[in-house]
């Protein structure tokens, strides 16, 4: 099937049906004007007194003869005057009716001018013989009769040959009338038949195109019935793939979300993301502010989009009451021809949770909860930084706890662990927030006080000593354990130096402690003079 037969008109048809409409309504018109001419024909022919000049001409004729009968008689003494005058009188009035007749006037004067006179002839005579006889028919009977009788064979010839004339001229012009109607008749069928022909053709192609439109009319129908089914199929396919869609999307453990890039309209939200924003409904507006909470994260996101058509996997606080961390996935797609967002994330507090525990467990001592070696250095190494850069002092500490190996030896490694636990509680309760302390391992500590000049330094390290001197453990078997721990401090002193040096520094400042007796401060003077800024200057 092409689309010429199912769209629209045949390009063909119309005009055909139009000419073929045209000659059928010139045919019908030649066939009704032929008509008409014939039927005017045919009522000038069947009007009255159409022949009657040959009737009449042959009456004139036939009464000539009897006036001639009647004056042979006359003169026989067989027939009274009286009698010629009316004879004669029936032959002036047919005479006259002759001469009042149009048509036979008409062919008289114009076909039969011979006839023509000797009918005037014949009136003329008879006129004569009416004037003579009428006033005295007796007395001038017979002289009437003689003159009739001497003019009548010549008159008589020319009346036969009247009558002669007047039956051929009414003869050719009654053949002409039939060859005329015999011509119109034969064109009258010919426009018939022609008229039959083209209604014949018309009544075909009509029915052809009939025929034609009821088929192209069922095709029609079954080509939108197939395709109705067709549509009816694949949208219960689609519906049925936006179901199962929708159901596992749904079901799934993830958020979904699709919103319109401009307005922020919810196309399509899932049941995960809605419990996860506590809301009752899907909403019908969800901007991104009220997706993430952080703004810079959002404004992130939004950016992103933007710029890439894409984020993958931004870790995110999700919602507000209370926010979940998420991991962030986004797509700038296309639907039903208008930019969208497509947000999908999942839950990562999990594994939040155990990166806080990993880090933890990396940066922290597992006995004490301090920093370890490596959280303690890279702290210690920004803050340094930090300080050098301001031109402000610091100081490094190194701190050890006396003769721990006879607490372990006397009372036991758990009880050394618990020495360990308070010294660290006792120095981190001493220092400030803004101080490093960490534990280097063992019974080894290590502290950064920014901000700290050799003063400061002295008298935190004093408070340090004595805050571990006044840690008292009460242990099982009733004894009291308490110990000292021995310090050495150094000064960055405005140096180019790195956190290790000074901490080789404040090493060797701790072993004179201990080699000086222990429980004590020993300060490390550094070997470079100081250039301190006069608010930041160390005291003398
Ligand atoms: N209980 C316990 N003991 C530890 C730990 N780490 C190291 N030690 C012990 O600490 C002791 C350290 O002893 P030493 O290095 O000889 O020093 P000290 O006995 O404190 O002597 P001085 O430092 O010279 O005063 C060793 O006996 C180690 O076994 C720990 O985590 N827990």
């Amino acid at each position: 099937m092409n689309a010429m037969e199912l769209g629209g008109a045949h390009p063909l048809r119309l005009p055909s049906v139009r000419w073929l409409l045209l000659l059928v309504v010139l045919m019908a018109m030649a066939s009704a004007t032929a008509l008409w001419l014939t039927l005017q024909q045919a009522r000038e022919l069947g009007r009255p007194n159409q022949h009657a000049d040959l009737w009449y001409v042959a009456s004139v004729n036939s009464e000539l003869a009897r006036v001639r009968q009647v004056s042979h008689q006359l003169l026989a003494g067989e027939a009274s005057a009286q009698e010629l005058l009316l004879r004669l009188e029936v032959l002036y009035s047919v005479l006259d009716k002759t001469s009042a007749l149009t048509s036979l006037s008409d062919r008289l004067h114009h076909q039969l001018p011979h006839t023509a006179a000797t009918m005037r002839e014949l009136s003329h005579h008879v006129d004569a013989w009416l004037h003579t006889l009428t006033p005295r028919p007796s007395a001038s009977g017979e002289r009437v009769a003689r003159d009739v009788l001497s003019w009548a064979d010549g008159l008589q010839q020319q009346t036969r040959m009247a009558v002669a004339d007047v039956h051929v001229a009414v003869t050719e012009e009654n053949d002409a009338t039939r060859q005329s109607l015999h011509q119109r008749f034969v064109l009258l069928s010919a426009l018939l038949a022609g008229l039959l022909l083209g209604t014949a053709a018309l009544i075909r192609h009509l029915a052809q195109e009939a025929r034609r439109a009821r088929h192209l009319s069922r095709t029609l129908a079954q080509a939108n019935q197939m395709l109705e089914s067709r549509v009816a199929e694949r949208t219960r396919q689609i519906e049925e793939g936006r179901q199962l869609l929708s159901f596992i999307l749904d079901a799934s453990p993830s958020d979904v979300l699709l919103i319109g890039a401009d307005n922020s309209e919810v196309i399509f939200i899932n049941q995960s993301l809605i419990r996860r924003l506590n809301l009752v409904a899907p909403p019908k507006h969800l901007p991104k502010s009220e997706l993430l909470q952080d703004p810079a994260q959002c404004q992130q996101l939004s950016d992103e989009l933007e710029r890439y058509g894409e984020v993958g996997g931004m870790e995110a606080l999700l919602g507000h009451n209370p926010p979940t961390w998420c991991s962030v996935s986004a797509r700038l797609i296309e639907v039903d021809g208008r930019l969208s967002h497509l947000i999908w994330s999942f839950d990562i507090t999990p594994h939040k949770r155990l990166e806080a525990q990993l880090r933890e467990l990396a940066t922290s001592d597992p006995l004490c909860g301090l920093d370890n070696r490596r959280a303690f250095l890279e702290k210690s190494t920004a803050l340094l930084e930090h300080c050098r850069r301001h031109q402000q002092d610091c100081a490094v500490l190194m701190l050890d706890i006396d003769r721990f190996k006879s607490i372990n030896d006397r009372y036991g490694h758990a009880v050394g662990d618990q020495a360990i636990i308070a010294c660290a509680n006792a120095m981190r309760a001493t220092l400030r927030d803004a101080d490093v302390l960490g534990r280097l391992g063992g019974e080894e500590f290590a502290a950064l006080l920014p901000l700290a000049g050799e003063r400061a330094t002295r008298d935190t390290a004093e408070r340090l000593r004595g805050a571990v001197e006044a840690i008292r453990i009460e242990l099982e078997n009733g004894d009291t354990l308490s110990f000292t721990i021995s310090i050495g401090t150094t000064q960055l002193a405005n140096r180019a130096t790195l956190v290790e040096d000074l901490m080789i520094e404040a090493d060797e400042a701790l072993y004179r402690a201990k080699a000086e007796g222990r429980n004590r401060v020993v300060n490390l003077q550094p070997l470079r003079p100081r250039q301190f800024p006069e608010a930041l200057a160390p005291p003398a």
